[in-house]
């Protein structure tokens, strides 16, 4: 089964407003909260995609408990560790660019990380478990490396979406799938991309490093997926960017999704970028609908590394 593991989940707090005026009052046209944090909304995609998943993390106070039951409601299973401190809120400023405020969250304490640590213990083969987002300050820096080495101890599969040195420290241990940002690419080799056909030989660095694939996303200008023979770049639907937040999350779920389904590469690459979109296009995360009315928007050219086409 597959679980997400969400570190530091989050209220997202999205308001809407013209401008923003520093050091005036500012009064919102609208405003939304989703329960979020990038483990959670992976779960939240997955189960729209009627794909079944567990949801584990930290969750604390009101906030802990808003995002508990706001999952129950959606009938997603939650494996939460319970702490004292408050589940951090995050502020999405929407003007006519978006603007991000992520709090810092609350405090975990040792035992928390032990509870956590003896529930992903319990995975095994068929299992898959997905560490997404940021390692909140008070645990150590080695956390997913202390966590995917559970996993691959235990033969459960795992997929990583989590910035520069944590991600390069998991890929030794060989994930099913990162999912770095083209920025995100560009801080692990100290460089910078403008085009998709730039990442392909970085890509494939991490390949060679570990990773089973790899899928890089440069927004609206594409996506690549890297695996150890072949590099396909995706386009990207064309449409009005509502909210990005969890798009990059939306991206992890479709692939999960349509792999689970169809045990195809390629058209799981194909899903995985729709879902992106899709979720760009909305107020909030995708639906299967909206994801799947995209997919013949997403075009895909097949690279062979091996020297044949
Ligand atoms: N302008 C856009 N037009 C179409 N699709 C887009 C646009 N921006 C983002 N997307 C979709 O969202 C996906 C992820 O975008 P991006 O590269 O910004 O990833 P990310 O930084 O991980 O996302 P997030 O904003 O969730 O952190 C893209 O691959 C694409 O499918
Ligand atoms: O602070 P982190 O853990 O890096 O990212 C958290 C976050 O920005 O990521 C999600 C979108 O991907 C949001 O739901 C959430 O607020």
């Amino acid at each position: 089964m597959i679980h997400t593991l969400t570190l530091n989940p989050s209220v997202d707090y999205i308001v809407e407003l013209e401008e923003i005026k520093v050091g005036g009052l500012n009064r919102m046209q609208n405003d939304t909260k989703f329960p979020g944090g990038k483990g959670i909304n992976v779960s939240r995609v997955l189960n729209r995609m009627d794909v079944k998943s567990k949801a584990l993390g930290f969750v604390g106070g009101f906030t802990g408990d808003y995002i508990a039951d706001y999952l129950k409601n959606e009938n997603i299973d939650t494996d939460f560790v319970p702490v004292a401190e408050d589940t951090r809120i995050n502020v999405k400023i929407k003007t006519g660019t978006e603007t991000e405020i992520n709090a810092k969250g609350p405090a975990i304490l040792k035992e928390n990380l032990q509870d956590l640590k003896t529930k992903i213990g319990r995975l095994s083969d068929g299992d898959l478990l997905v560490l997404a987002g940021s390692i909140p300050s008070t645990l150590p820096e080695t956390t997913y490396e202390e966590l995917v080495k559970i996993c691959s101890e235990n033969g459960a599969a795992f997929v990583v979406d989590a910035e520069g040195e944590l991600l390069k420290k998991v890929i030794p241990y060989k994930p099913f799938l990162i999912k770095p940002n083209h920025h995100e690419l560009g801080e692990i080799f100290d460089t910078e991309f403008t085009a998709a056909e730039e990442v392909i030989p970085y890509g494939q660095k991490l390949v060679d490093m570990g990773a089973q694939n790899v899928i890089v996303s440069l927004a609206g200008k594409g996506a690549v997926l890297v695996t150890d023979e072949n590099a396909y770049i995706a386009s990207v639907p064309q449409g009005e960017v509502k909210s990005s937040v969890g798009a990059g999350d939306s991206m992890v779920a479709g692939f999960l999704a349509a792999f689970e389904q169809y045990r195809d590469i390629e058209k799981a690459f194909q899903y995985s970028v729709a879902s992106g979109s899709a979720t760009a296009f909305s107020l909030g995360l995708c639906t299967k609908e909206k994801a799947e009315g995209l997919l013949s928007q997403v075009s895909i050219t097949k690279i062979s590394l091996k020297g044949e086409n």
